[in-house]
């Protein structure tokens, strides 16, 4: 509508308004109280007058019938007579639907209806010995019956040889008392007082039979259809629509036998619905105990003959509707059991309920163990603490971009910082600061998303390759403290277009000496150095305690090769997009046995964890677990980590590892030994190696003797076993006529 017309229709409105009023006020002897606006519709002074309205159109009669429909579509849609109609048939279908409930108890209760369709069930689920015990129990109820059916036929007789019986023996048995009574008294009248009394009280009895009996014959009939209509509202049988709004919504509703056949009924299946169908009401019978489980319930589920576990598997948005759940509040598992899925339902909403702080940071005297701990990581679906061994076990964890890898890798690393006897190195190809609290307590840190970061995580993985190779060659029984290798997002690495740096070392002219390495160090080639190292490693590292653990995103075939992820003994996935994904993060097994990665929500399920693998409890026949893990942030992380330093004596974490060129040995011996007062040679030894592989990864204790000779800083014995003095060091570091005595590293 246009301004104008607006104006004028709101003028003429106003005209109507006041005649109206005006002849109200003039019909009417009620003086009003209420102080009239006026009534005049005059310009404004000051405004322009109002242009002239235009002839209103002449209003068309509307038929009569016409009104009635409008008049009876308004009746019928108002929200008053839809709530009175749904009252209506909600109390008319309780009363019917009691009815059937009744007379179907009433049938089953006389004939032999209950143990056919327990028959039938148990056919249906192929459990024959079943069928036979039901079959023998309907034999020996139609024998019972027939044996009452039998005695009928010769009732009546007997209950009036019974009836004739009964009155004699009691009539005599008054008689008797009166005469007993008259004797007492010495009054012969006394003898048939007993026997009229009972006479008088059963009068009485008949008499107020015959008063009730009318109103009782008038109220029978409505109180069996009060009867009937609680029957039926107790098991809410009317139709959905014409139930209660709070009735109506079934969101969330409680796990019942008959909601899980109902949804298992209407899941698409034929085969399925078709054995539900032969077995009736019995349905549930293909149900073992549903149990509380953690924030949820589980139920065991055997399932006819002729239907595939995976067909329910694979329907599992559409069994989560059925049951009135979101898709990601059910899990379908294969047990051990034939036949049988396990049914794992969320309480309405419960999964998005945080779980509470991991117990690393609610306790401080919290501890690690390699050997003989779990890291608790979180909770599994059943609110059970998830607790993971790492012991002697590569690792790999994989997901969709933010949602929690680095944070529950780190959780890990966290727990088993505090086992002082753990060696880290640790590239953080992504390098934003993730991995900052494992400064001082990694022996080695590269952080950084560079070609020259991957270098030097190639580097770090080689020299473990090398320790490993050492510690494999060692005398028999000699233990080795374990050393963990964590590349995270190693997608970066495997990715890498870069070859090898050009690091070689260089003659008196200056001239590199040796052919150049042209081996790329990404890439899933035979010559690839990331690949082949992590391969090395995951072949033989387990036995000797050198260990790899890798985060990596998104995982294809090119950044997550097929050789490297299977050679992972936890293998782990946060939401993934896809199940061919899924089946890269944790094998086709755990895959085909219901892990479903890929159906948690990207964003919502941040830091849940499907594992599968060894490492994490099972239960039996189970290939994979899913577990909310505690969310440790940066705050919280700093603080565990300062304790994992303070059981630690003063590890120097290197940011580099470099190779091949000419070091200043004394200056990186002094570096390594940090701020620890004295250190065991072969601790120097150690740390020399993993600060540059290529130069010090072969010296032996002569070769570190020979660096230290005539610098006042010789190893000397100290409780029988051979150490360098940090004092010395820096004495004989301050002494040197070259003022270069700084560490090129660090
Ligand atoms: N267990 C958890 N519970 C709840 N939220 C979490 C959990 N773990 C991580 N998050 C949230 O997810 C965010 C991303 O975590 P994180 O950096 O570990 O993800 P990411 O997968 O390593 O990311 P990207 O690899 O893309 O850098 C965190 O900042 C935190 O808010």
């Amino acid at each position: 509508m246009t301004e104008t017309t607006a104006r004028a229709d709101a003028g003429s409105v106003h005209d109507l308004g006041a005649h109206r009023a005006a002849r109200e006020a003039a019909a009417s002897p009620v003086v009003s109280l209420v102080k009239e606006a006026p009534t005049t519709v005059g310009p404004v002074p000051g405004t322009a007058p109002a242009p002239a309205a235009p002839a209103a159109a002449p209003l068309r009669p509307v038929r009569v019938w016409v009104r009635g429909v409008r008049a009876a579509r308004v009746a019928v849609t108002d929200e008053r007579t839809q709530a009175a109609g749904r009252l209506a048939v909600r109390h008319g279908a309780y009363v019917v639907a009691g009815g059937g409930i009744a007379a179907r108890r009433v049938w089953d209760a006389r004939s032999t209806a209950r143990y056919e369709r327990m028959m039938r069930t148990a056919e249906a689920a192929g459990q024959h010995e079943a069928a036979a015990d039901w079959e023998e129990r309907a034999q020996r109820f139609r024998a019972a019956r027939h044996q009452r059916r039998m005695d009928l036929l010769t009732a009546p007789q007997r209950a009036a040889k019974g009836a004739a019986v009964g009155t004699a023996a009691t009539a005599g048995g008054l008689l008797a008392l009166g005469a007993a009574v008259a004797l007492a008294e010495g009054d012969p009248a006394a003898t048939l007082v007993p026997l009229l009394a009972t006479i008088e009280a059963i009068r009485w009895v008949v008499v107020i039979a015959m008063v009730v009996w009318g109103p009782a014959l008038t109220a029978a009939p409505w109180l069996a259809l009060l009867a009937l209509w609680n029957l039926g509202r107790r098991r809410q049988a009317a139709p959905a629509w014409a139930l209660p709004a709070h009735q109506r919504s079934a969101e969330g509703e409680p796990i019942t036998p008959s909601v899980v056949v109902q949804a298992l009924r209407n899941l698409g299946v034929a085969a399925l619905r078709n054995a539900i169908k032969d077995m009736g009401d019995a349905g549930a019978g293909m149900l073992g105990p549903i149990v509380i489980a953690g924030c949820g319930v589980e139920v065991d589920v055997t399932l006819p003959s002729g239907v595939s576990t995976d067909e329910v598997q694979n329907r599992r948005r559409k069994l989560a509707e059925n049951l009135t759940r979101h898709e990601h509040e059910v899990f379908v598992t294969i047990p051990e059991a034939a036949r049988t899925v396990r049914l794992w339902i969320a309480d309405s909403g419960a999964l998005d309920e945080p779980i509470g702080p991991s117990p690393l940071v609610t306790d401080p005297t919290a501890s690690g163990d390699y050997k003989g701990g779990r890291a608790p990581w979180g909770q599994d679906l059943r609110g059970d603490a998830a607790l993971v061994s790492l012991y002697q076990r590569h690792m790999l964890i994989t997901g969709l971009s933010n949602q929690g890898k680095t944070a529950s890798l780190r959780a890990l690393a966290l727990w088993l910082a505090l086992d002082p006897t753990v060696e880290f190195r640790i590239g953080d190809l992504k390098g934003v600061g993730d991995w900052k609290p494992f400064e001082g307590i990694a022996t080695v840190l590269i952080e950084g998303p560079t070609d020259d970061h991957v270098a030097q995580v190639v580097d770090v993985l080689e020299e473990g390759v090398a320790e490993m190779e050492r510690r494999i060659m060692a005398p028999a029984g000699m233990k080795f403290p374990p050393l963990i290798l964590l590349v995270d997002e190693a997608q970066v690495a495997f990715m890498c277009p870069a070859l090898s740096q050009d690091d070689r070392p260089l003659d008196e002219k200056g001239k590199p000496i040796g052919a150049v390495d042209k081996r790329p160090l990404g890439g899933t080639k035979a010559t690839s150095r990331y690949f082949q190292a992590a391969r090395k490693i995951h072949n033989q590292g387990r036995a000797v305690d050198v260990l790899l653990w890798q985060g990596t995103q998104d995982p294809t075939d090119q950044n997550l090769p097929k050789l490297v992820r299977e050679g992972a003994h936890i293998r782990a996935s946060l939401v993934l997009g896809t199940e061919s994904q899924a089946r890269m993060a944790l094998g086709d097994k755990a895959v085909d046995g219901g892990a479903a990665p890929h159906k948690l929500r990207q964003g919502l399920d941040k830091g849940t964890v499907v594992v599968a693998g060894d490492g994490v409890k099972l239960a039996p026949g189970q290939s994979a677990t899913t577990i909310r893990t505690h969310y440790i942030n940066d705050e919280e992380a700093d603080q565990i980590a300062e304790r994992a330093k303070a059981l630690r004596d003063g590890v120097t974490t290197l940011h580099a590892v470099e190779a091949g060129e000419e070091r200043d040995h004394l200056a990186d011996i002094a570096h390594v030994v940090g701020d620890a007062a004295k250190l065991l040679t072969q601790d120097v030894l150690k740390r020399l190696t993993a600060l540059s592989g290529g130069v010090y990864g072969d010296w032996s204790h002569v070769d570190l003797k020979r660096a230290l000779d005539g610098t006042g800083a010789e190893p000397y014995k100290s409780d029988g076993r051979m150490n360098v003095s940090r004092e010395r060091l820096h004495r004989a570091l301050a002494n040197r006529p070259e003022p270069d005595s700084t560490s090129a590293l660090g």
